[in-house]
């Protein structure tokens, strides 16, 4: 019955290429699926202190029964995981469990942890297997797929990482079963953004049928495929994001900088949430800047409020730095060249566009008025 309800979504990345499984009683076929792939290998896994008493056991059990050694290696849940601090304990612990370079990292977990795991698989011995086990929403439909891997530092997100593919994406359905409401809701932020950089009859769909996709089922399931396929596509045309890849970032320009402002405290942000601010002040940008309808931002702003998603920068709780120190995070984005901001902008829904040369003129008054100064 599992096996029938498996969907394949595969990354054509040529001899890097992989296949993303979504779908039911994955966890349990985990060992099989890597052994088939990667015969004879080790295993280290990286998994974090939420996830672990939940899945663990089983993902043990399944890579042991397929011939598969692992060493867990259980770090603490949140964003200030991805440091420096704990990449060095990925590390020295997969070092220490004698993996060889041909021997296998997986990262059971979310996008912390998968985002540190591959890091650590890409500089162990100058990269080592990788096979991403997301298991939350977010990791499923998207930080799983795609290789981006990396920790955040003071200076902001994601400053310092590698690309490193993963072998296979196995996103079990099941485990989102445990997952909280608000990380769920949080990953559903970049389900919809997929919708709105440019599948429109997508971010329609989702608004009618965001209910059943928060319920589970059939169109929980569809909803993840329909976003690994439209990550997989942009990343198999533009895998080192020289282009096309940037309008992933869509809401991140703005989301990013939140995150680093509040410390990347989870009680306050976690990174879903700052791309669904993100994504309505992209939107309404756009239209201040006569790009695109307010009645576009409004239809935007109204979806993220009716998933309870926040939308306004007013909505994360505690004090927020000034316009000019989230302008200097925004300054830090990899996506600036030659000292020009550039963000992803839209002409509609569905029509998202790479802005390069936004004046930080108008990003910075933009931002005094959302931050209510
Ligand atoms: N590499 C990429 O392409 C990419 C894409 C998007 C996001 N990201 C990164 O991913 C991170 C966010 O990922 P996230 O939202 O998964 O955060 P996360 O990894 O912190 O997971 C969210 C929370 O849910 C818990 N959790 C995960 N799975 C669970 C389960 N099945 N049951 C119970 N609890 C579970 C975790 O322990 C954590 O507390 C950010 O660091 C972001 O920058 C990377
Ligand atoms: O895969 C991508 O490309 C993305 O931009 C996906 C984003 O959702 C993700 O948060 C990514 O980590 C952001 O990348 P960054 O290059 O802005 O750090
Ligand atoms: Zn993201």
């Amino acid at each position: 019955m599992a096996a029938e309800r498996t969907e394949t979504v595969k990354v054509a990345l040529g001899e890097r290429g992989y296949d993303i499984l979504i779908g039911h009683g994955l966890l349990a076929r985990a060992g099989a699926e890597i052994a088939a792939r990667l015969p004879g290998v080790r295993a280290a896994i990286v998994t974090d202190e939420n996830v672990a008493p939940r899945h663990l056991p089983a993902l043990i059990a399944s890579l042991e029964a397929a011939g598969i050694a692992a060493t867990p290696i259980v770090l603490p849940a949140g964003e200030k995981t991805k440091s420096f601090a704990f990449l060095q304990e990925a590390v020295d612990k997969i070092l220490a469990a004698r993996l060889e370079r041909g021997d296998v990292v997986i990262a059971a977990g979310g996008g912390v942890i998968g985002d540190l795991a591959g890091f650590a698989a890409g500089i162990v011995r100058r990269g080592m297997n990788f096979v991403q086990v997301p298991t939350s929403l977010l990791a499923q439909v998207d930080s799983s797929v795609g290789g981006k891997t990396g920790i955040n530092t003071a200076h902001g997100k994601n400053l310092v990482g590698v690309f490193q593919q993963p072998r296979l994406v196995l996103a079990d359905t099941d485990v989102l079963d445990t997952l909280s409401e608000r990380e769920f809701r949080a990953g559903y932020a970049e389900v919809a953004k997929y919708g709105l950089i440019d599948r429109p009859e997508f971010f329609a769909f989702l608004e009618r049928n965001w209910r059943e996709v928060f319920a589970g089922g059939p169109a929980r399931v569809a909803a993840i495929a329909e976003s690994c396929r439209a990550k997989a596509e942009v990343v198999a045309r533009d895998e080192f994001e020289t282009g096309d890849r940037a309008l992933l970032n869509l809401g991140h320009t703005f989301g990013h900088a939140l995150e680093a402002a509040t410390g990347y405290d989870g009680s306050r942000l976690v990174h879903g949430e700052g791309v669904a601010i993100g994504m309505a002040l992209a939107h309404r940008f756009s239209a201040r800047m006569n790009l695109a309808s307010p009645d576009d931002a409004a239809r935007v702003e109204a979806h993220l409020v009716a998933v309870g998603l926040p939308w306004r920068v007013s909505d994360i709780p505690g004090e927020l730095p000034d316009a000019e120190r989230l302008l200097g995070y925004i300054a830090q984005d990899k996506k600036v060249s030659r000292g020009a901001l550039t963000f992803i902008l839209t002409r509609g829904i569905g029509r998202c566009f790479i802005a390069r040369d936004v004046p930080a003129s108008e990003v910075l008054s933009f931002l005094r008025e959302h931050l209510g100064g």
